[in-house]
């Protein structure tokens, strides 16, 4: 699994594809799609009376030992619900790189989960990321993100948002807005990454593309994903575009030189740059030639 993001300092998620369990047809594409991550998901796209052929067909794609360029997460049903025993049981089994908990609330699902992942000897445990959802996990999401124990990421569900509060999905997602912020915040402040919600009208590209350009703009590090007519776009708008790396190799460029070994901050075509824009171009470079790598692999 993930043999690519093995050798990175720090992951990347532009494109986080979900994928319903019970969708073998589906299932199937997932080594031809260059997303970053998948989320295999045994939540809300599986009815109830599925939920075992789910687990079934998922336990057939991992005996496969699939050695994917993408993160593969299981995302697992509610805990308190009759399904999240066994959902645990095939974690345990599976070992995905994440395992996805919808509609998180309070920071002790999160230890609760880690907890379970404890008990079993485990060289490499699977991260956990948790669904930001409902009003309380946007209120609780700085609490959530600082679970420690394995947390990684933070993923809005827009959906259930919508549903919980009653508010309208209005162009702009204006009245979103602050919560969406919210959850950045709480992630950055915890070196927990961020991913924005699903968009589902897959049909529509521009709108899709102007909500992937807002997510990027709010500091998200890539988007949930629904279909795979939706990658491309989501690769393009939260990987580094050319302007972006030409100025980063402008930056290290001009802080190699002889003159600026000894200096902070320096001059750059007018431009104030410090060695924190350094370490930011020296990052971005790093995942602009991992995706680089990626897409001439075999
Ligand atoms: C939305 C869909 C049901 C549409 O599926 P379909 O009608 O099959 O679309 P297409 O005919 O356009 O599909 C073309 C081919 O692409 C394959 N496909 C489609 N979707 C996926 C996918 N997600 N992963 C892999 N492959 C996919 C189809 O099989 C077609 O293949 P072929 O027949 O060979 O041409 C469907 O896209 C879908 O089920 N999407 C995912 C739904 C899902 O995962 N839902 C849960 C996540 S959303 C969420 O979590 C919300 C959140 O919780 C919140 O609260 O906001
Ligand atoms: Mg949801």
């Amino acid at each position: 699994m993930a043999v690519l993001h093995e050798h990175l300092p720090f992951p990347v998620r532009r494109s986080v594809l979900s994928v319903p369990a019970v969708n073998v047809r589906a299932l199937e594409k997932i080594p031809g799609l260059d997303c970053d991550a998948v989320i295999l998901d045994l939540e809300d796209s599986v009815a109830p009376e599925k939920k075992q052929e789910a687990r079934d067909n998922l336990r057939r794609v991992f005996s496969a030992k699939p050695e994917t360029h993408c993160e593969m997460a299981i995302r697992i049903n509610p805990q308190g619900s009759e399904f999240v025993g066994a959902d645990l049981d095939l974690v345990l089994d599976l070992m995905p790189d994440a395992v996805l908990l919808p509609k998180v609330e309070e920071a002790h699902e999160i230890r609760a989960v880690a907890d379970i992942l404890s008990r079993k000897p485990l060289d490499r445990k699977p991260a956990i990321w948790a669904m930001i959802e409902t009003p309380k996990g946007v209120l609780n999401a700085a609490e959530i993100a600082a679970a420690g124990e394995g947390i990684a990421c933070l993923v809005v569900g827009l959906n259930d948002l919508r549903k919980e509060t009653g508010v309208l999905p209005l162009p702009g997602r204006s009245y979103f807005v602050p919560w969406l912020m919210q959850v950045v915040l709480a992630g950055r402040a915890h070196g927990v990454d961020v991913i924005d919600s699903v968009f589902n009208d897959f049909r529509d590209a521009d709108g899709f593309q102007a909500e992937c350009e807002q997510g990027r703009a709010m500091g998200f590090s890539g988007k949930m994903l629904i279909h795979p007519a939706q990658i491309d776009a989501a690769n393009r708008s939260f990987g580094p575009d050319p302007a972006a790396i030409a100025e980063a190799e402008a930056i290290v460029a001009a802080f190699s030189v002889a003159e600026a070994q000894d200096l902070n901050v320096i001059n750059l075509d007018g431009k104030m740059v410090e060695r924190l824009h350094l370490v930011e171009a020296e990052k971005l470079l790093t995942r602009a030639r991992h995706m680089t790598e990626r897409k001439n692999r075999p």
